[in-house]
């Protein structure tokens, strides 16, 4: 494969992408370049910006766009690797039918039409009932908490509420849900304002490896803004490529600022692979 028609230095500033480093639209022009790609992105923080209420949250348009363009690339697959459960992620994301879906922080998988997880047992269901009761039960004298159904566990989120409830909330739900079973079965997992607990483990790690494996992905760009995407970044390697967005320690090699960058991001990354995709 080859690049018939290589970037100049410093593009002008009307040119897509000229607001990204010249280190990370060169990785993006390598990676464009790959048999096959994987193009694998975080929802919330990446593709739409963040916002007080989860059911309004949407991608921007220009991200938008640019997925549905990569996906009907050859060689190409897109991706959309959420912690949240597939049903609120369609609801929200309102994305063509064949992107590739991870729910649940990698604990659902949508796959071609495939579905899987999360295998709930009786005694899974019946200690997820009571997590559900115990997080809402402390969650209901606190104003604005609100608490996310999953399927395998539930999301306290506290972004609306005042730092000092945010704090005694979680404590408080922390204490609830370690005293049922003695906390047995159940993992605690925090996001950007938002305490989560499920009783099925799954990160987005192994779930970036089952996609890359059914896609046979030469190469996987991977894209992500919270803590949770550490498990996506750390199984990077090779010809992959790792975004991080906004603040924070990564273990991805690139950075940008927002949602905005990321949407100018995929839009350049379509711009490079229609050029010299395989
Ligand atoms: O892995 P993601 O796709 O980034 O999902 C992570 C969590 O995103 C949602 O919560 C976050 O975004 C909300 C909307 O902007 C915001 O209000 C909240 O404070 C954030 O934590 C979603 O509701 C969760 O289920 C996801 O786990």
């Amino acid at each position: 494969m080859s690049d018939s028609s290589a970037e100049p230095a410093s593009p002008s500033p009307q040119d897509p992408g000229s607001g990204l480093e010249p280190g990370l639209r060169a990785d993006l022009q390598r990676i464009a370049g790959a048999p096959a790609l994987l193009v694998a992105l975080d929802f919330d923080g990446t593709l739409a910006p963040t916002v007080d209420d989860p059911d309004a949250a949407r991608a921007l348009p220009a991200a938008r766009a640019a997925v549905v363009a990569l996906a009907g690339l050859p060689a190409t697959r897109v991706a959309v690797v959420s912690g949240r459960a597939i049903a609120s992620l369609e609801r929200v994301a309102q994305l063509p039918s064949e992107l590739l879906l991870v729910g649940s922080h990698g604990a659902e998988l949508r796959i071609d039409g495939e579905e899987s997880g999360p295998d709930l047992s009786a005694e899974d269901l019946d200690l997820l009932g009571r997590l559900y009761g115990a997080v809402a039960g402390v969650a209901t004298r606190y104003p604005g908490v609100r608490v996310e159904e999953k399927p395998a566990g539930c999301g306290l989120h506290t972004r609306t509420a005042s730092p000092e409830d945010a704090a005694a909330v979680r404590r408080e739900a922390l204490a609830a849900v370690r005293s049922l079973a003695g906390g047995e079965g159940i993992a605690e997992r925090y996001g950007k304002d938002i305490l989560e607990f499920t009783v099925r483990t799954a990160d987005k790690g192994t779930a970036l490896q089952v996609l890359r494996d059914r896609t046979a992905a030469s190469a996987v760009l991977f894209v992500g803004d919270d803590v949770t995407d550490e498990d996506g970044f750390a199984v990077l390697a090779g010809d992959d490529l790792g975004v991080k967005v906004g603040a924070g320690d990564t273990r991805a090699t690139r950075r940008v600022d927002d949602p905005e960058a990321v949407a100018e991001l995929l839009g350049l990354l379509v711009r490079y692979r229609e050029r010299i995709a395989p």
